[in-house]
């Protein structure tokens, strides 16, 4: 297998509003690959297609080499999506116990585990307060904390960095780059544009269309400017006056 994520001319259509008109996008072994976009360009609707959540209209979605939804591939990657799904009556221990039993974790190495995914997102204080008393941040933290439990070999995080501070922003994406480096591979989304300057590739994703897909460096090069944050407001430009010269 090449590629961990293969997306190739995926299309999604919600009755006649097209959301996703032709998204290619590739993740590869041991890479970050952050997918950025204004709110509502269609990251969470691609992150959802590309896990058989939502049907695609056309085009296919490969994952770990295969055609989601797969329950054998859903097992092996750390999913955490951009709503959190906990149990809010039962304490964050509780969780992470359930959803690492879930994924195959069991005795003494899910507790080492919880310890150490607790402590990449701070939340060794609060482990036996129910989840129904944290904040939404903290609620965020927990998500992100059960995605990684049973080092998985590919992480889909849909804007987990939502409602963290920069300094745990920070550690988080240390962690990250951590995990990168031991062979893990990331798909990320964010709509806050320096934190893709953290990423080995980035996809920036407009109307539906992946507009560029690089490296930020290169991406920085090939634009002439010294942010992402300014590719995208170039690219941006570009694709308008594109549009309005295919209009007239
Ligand atoms: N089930 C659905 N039915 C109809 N429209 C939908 C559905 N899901 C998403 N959409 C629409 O698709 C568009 C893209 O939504 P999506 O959540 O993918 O964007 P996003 O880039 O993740 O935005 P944000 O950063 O705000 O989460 C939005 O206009 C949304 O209203």
């Amino acid at each position: 297998m090449q590629h961990l994520i293969e997306l190739d001319h995926l299309a999604k259509s919600f009755g006649k509003r097209v959301i996703l008109h032709d998204v290619n996008l590739t993740v590869n072994r041991g890479e970050i690959v952050g997918l950025i976009g204004p709110s509502g360009s269609g990251k969470t609707t691609t992150i959802k297609t590309m896990l058989g959540m939502e049907k695609a209209t056309s085009g296919t979605a490969l994952v770990l080499g295969k055609k989601m939804p797969n329950r054998l591939i859903l097992g092996k990657i750390g999913y955490m999506a951009q709503s959190d799904a906990l149990y809010e009556s039962l304490s964050a221990k509780e969780n992470l116990e359930f959803f690492g039993e879930m994924k195959g974790v069991t005795g003494k190495k899910l507790h080492s585990e919880i310890t150490h995914v607790s402590r990449v997102v701070e939340l060794t204080d609060y482990l036996n307060q129910r989840v129904s008393g944290y904040s939404g941040g903290m609620k965020r933290r927990l998500s992100l904390a059960i995605a990684l439990l049973g080092q998985p070999e590919l992480l889909i995080l849909d804007e987990p960095t939502v409602g963290i501070d920069p300094a745990l922003r920070r550690k988080i994406w240390k962690e990250l780059k951590v995990l990168r480096d031991r062979g893990q591979s990331i798909l990320i989304t964010t709509h806050v544009m320096d934190e893709t300057e953290l990423t080995d590739r980035v996809a920036l994703l407009l109307h539906g269309d992946v507009i560029a897909f690089d490296s930020p460096q290169k991406l920085e090069k090939q634009y002439g400017v010294p942010t992402i944050e300014d590719v995208f407001l170039t690219a941006e430009k570009e694709e308008e006056q594109n549009e309005n010269a295919r209009h007239h």
